[in-house]
């Protein structure tokens, strides 16, 4: 298959590539070019940094560059690990994958008597450089220059695979993946988000740490203007890519992947809270985690009625699950909202929604009971599956249903269900992606070589038996209603279910289409034809390419944008797959 999905996605920023400083040697000539301006006899730099930065990488540089300067790391000051351990024990848990949200902040983690002692001691310093290094700099001076070293969700993942990474303030580098990336979920992650975001309008300095020893600096101003720029067009967040138990080999092609990986499971195309932004300027590529937009510009992105019910949180997820030569996804059910938030307390919860870009002739979804099932053979078997290791008998329970390419299944909360193998999903969902409940794993190992965690104790509480073949054939399976038709456009609204709150409006069209966000936050995903162009009818911001398969979000700031088939596919029939929040 000829590919030409773009995996490296960017926002041109119109500055000049003089305004993006690359390399040690040139941040911190811009560095100090700023603390001669302010001619002060005693200047106090504060590098702030996200957890995950490459302490020793900075350290260094700070010390080759500012050899004369007074160096205080900000790591000095932190409670100790156990006292850390045990302050966050109640919100990381000790299950296997969830936690609990809270409202830990970043001062939580540092000794309260010693932060004040050290804050006196920098103020005491009468002349000189006095650098603040590390996470949290920002709490412990009124900085002449702040610096913010930002890196991206997935780098910081990779560095917990490689053991390279681990918690804030815990010693656990060996501790596995899956419990640092709880801890990082539930805990760092929000915690250093909330701490960047309360000195974000102070900071002079934003740092690409992203690439070990090529680290990039930008100018709050050049930053901010492309934060702006970005708000005012549609773009795409950079995607990333992930194995899995049971992935398939579409991914690989279609995206242009590693051909040696053994598989791709996962494209996580449009998850801002996890992806990156590019921004390029000139001939640099400057990154940044794209949650920074949605927490700064949260009114242009999402639209004021989105904004006022979620906060600055984008609600909207696009991804992948590629299972061509794969596997069936786990049988499972997400939470119902009441339950996620009465357990894990999150404001909303995993609706889902499963679009087939590809099927093969064996593609099947699997969703809701049987009809008359009875549960509580359904949960002893299970239960027994889980325990001594037997089969479980899954379509003596559940619905097995043929699927083919453009289906579109819903999937609203308590509905138990899975994809099967030999399909391509494009997954339009709710935000929240790691609350499922397994509840059988068809007998296989994960990636680990060991069996993934079932959890039929919290599933069972949830699944929703009235969601049997009768009800989910007449209420999730391609419930498509028409909203408009002429010759070169035909409108659908495909999804989702009247308890999720997402609308789906597919557009087939072989000439250009013009919609509306009417102040709205939109997710398109070109499902059908090889490329279009998106545009601006008063030029408002330049035409935009978009390939099969692509995701762009169109923020709410954007009044009104057309969609024409472009390229080889002008004149030919194409189809956009289009998701906003119902207001
Ligand atoms: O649990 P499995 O089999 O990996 O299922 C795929 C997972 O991907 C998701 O669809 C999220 O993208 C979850 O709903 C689900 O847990």
């Amino acid at each position: 298959m000829q590919s030409n999905y773009d995996k490296y996605p960017y926002v041109e920023i119109s500055e000049s590539s003089e305004l993006c400083f690359a390399g040690w040697q040139h941040i911190f000539d811009e560095i100090m070019r700023l603390a001669e301006l302010k001619g002060q006899s005693k200047t106090v730099i504060c590098m702030d940094v996200y957890h995950g930065v490459d302490a020793a990488e900075m350290l260094d540089a700070i010390k080759a560059h500012l050899p004369a300067a007074t160096v205080i790391q900000t790591n000095a000051c932190l409670k100790d690990a156990a006292q850390i351990q045990q302050m966050v024990f109640p919100y990381v848990t000790d299950d296997a994958i969830f936690g609990r949200i809270n409202n830990l902040q970043i001062h939580d983690f540092f000794d309260g008597p010693k932060l004040e002692k050290q804050k006196d001691q920098i103020r005491d310093l009468a002349s000189g450089t006095v650098v603040v290094f590390g996470e949290g700099a920002a709490l412990f001076a009124d900085a002449d220059i702040l610096i913010y070293a930002d890196l991206a969700r997935w780098e910081i993942q990779k560095r917990m695979k490689r053991g390279q990474v681990g918690n804030f303030g815990v010693n656990n580098l060996d501790e596995s993946f899956a419990a640092k990336y709880k801890q990082g979920y539930f805990l760092d992650w929000r915690v250093f988000d909330k701490h960047k975001l309360a000195f974000f309008d102070q900071i002079d300095f934003f740092m690409d740490a992203n690439i070990a020893g090529q680290p990039k600096m930008l100018g709050a101003e050049i930053y901010r203007s492309g934060l702006d720029q970005t708000v005012g067009r549609p773009f795409r967040v950079v995607p990333f890519f992930d194995p899995g138990p049971w992935g398939g080999q579409w991914l690989k092609e279609v995206a242009d992947l590693d051909r040696d990986e053994i598989n791709y499971a996962w494209g996580f195309d449009c998850v801002p809270e996890e992806n990156s932004l590019h921004f390029r300027i000139g001939e640099h590529i400057f990154e940044l985690p794209s949650i920074n937009l949605v927490l700064t510009r949260p009114q242009q992105l999402l639209g004021q009625a989105v904004y006022n019910e979620f906060g600055a949180e984008f609600p909207i997820r696009f991804d992948f699950l590629d299972t061509m030569q794969g596997g069936n996804l786990s049988l499972q059910v997400h939470p119902t909202r009441a339950y996620i938030q009465e357990h894990f307390g999150m404001s909303y919860t995993q609706d889902e929604s499963y679009y087939f870009l590809e099927a093969d002739q064996d593609a099947c979804v699997y969703l809701g009971t049987r009809n008359k099932v009875d549960a509580a053979a359904m949960i002893a078997d299970l239960e027994k599956a889980q325990k001594e290791l037997t089969d479980f008998d899954a379509e003596k329970y559940v619905n097995k249903l043929p699927v083919k390419k453009h289906d579109h299944i819903l999937i609203p909360a308590g509905t138990i269900h899975c994809s099967g193998k030999n399909a391509v999903v494009l997954e339009i969902s709710a935000t929240p992606y790691i609350f499922t409940f397994k509840l059988w794993d068809w007998g296989r190992l994960g990636m680990d070589g060991k069996p993934r965690p079932i959890n039929i104790e919290h599933g069972k509480n949830v699944i929703d038996y009235s969601r049997d073949e009768d009800w989910v054939k007449q209420h999730l399976v391609n419930n498509i209603t028409s909203i408009s038709l002429n010759g070169h456009l035909k409108e659908e609204s495909t999804g989702l279910h009247e308890t999720q709150f997402i609308e789906t409006r597919r557009h087939w069209f072989d000439s250009k289409v013009t919609h509306y966000t009417h102040g709205t936050l939109n997710v398109v995903n070109l499902v059908e034809g090889s490329q279009v162009l998106v545009e601006s009818p008063d030029n408002l911001f330049e035409p935009y390419v978009i390939h099969y398969a692509e995701t762009f979000i169109v923020p709410a700031s954007v009044a009104v944008y057309t969609i024409t088939p472009a390229g080889n596919a002008a004149g030919t029939k194409c189809a956009t797959l289009k998701a906003y929040v119902r207001t």
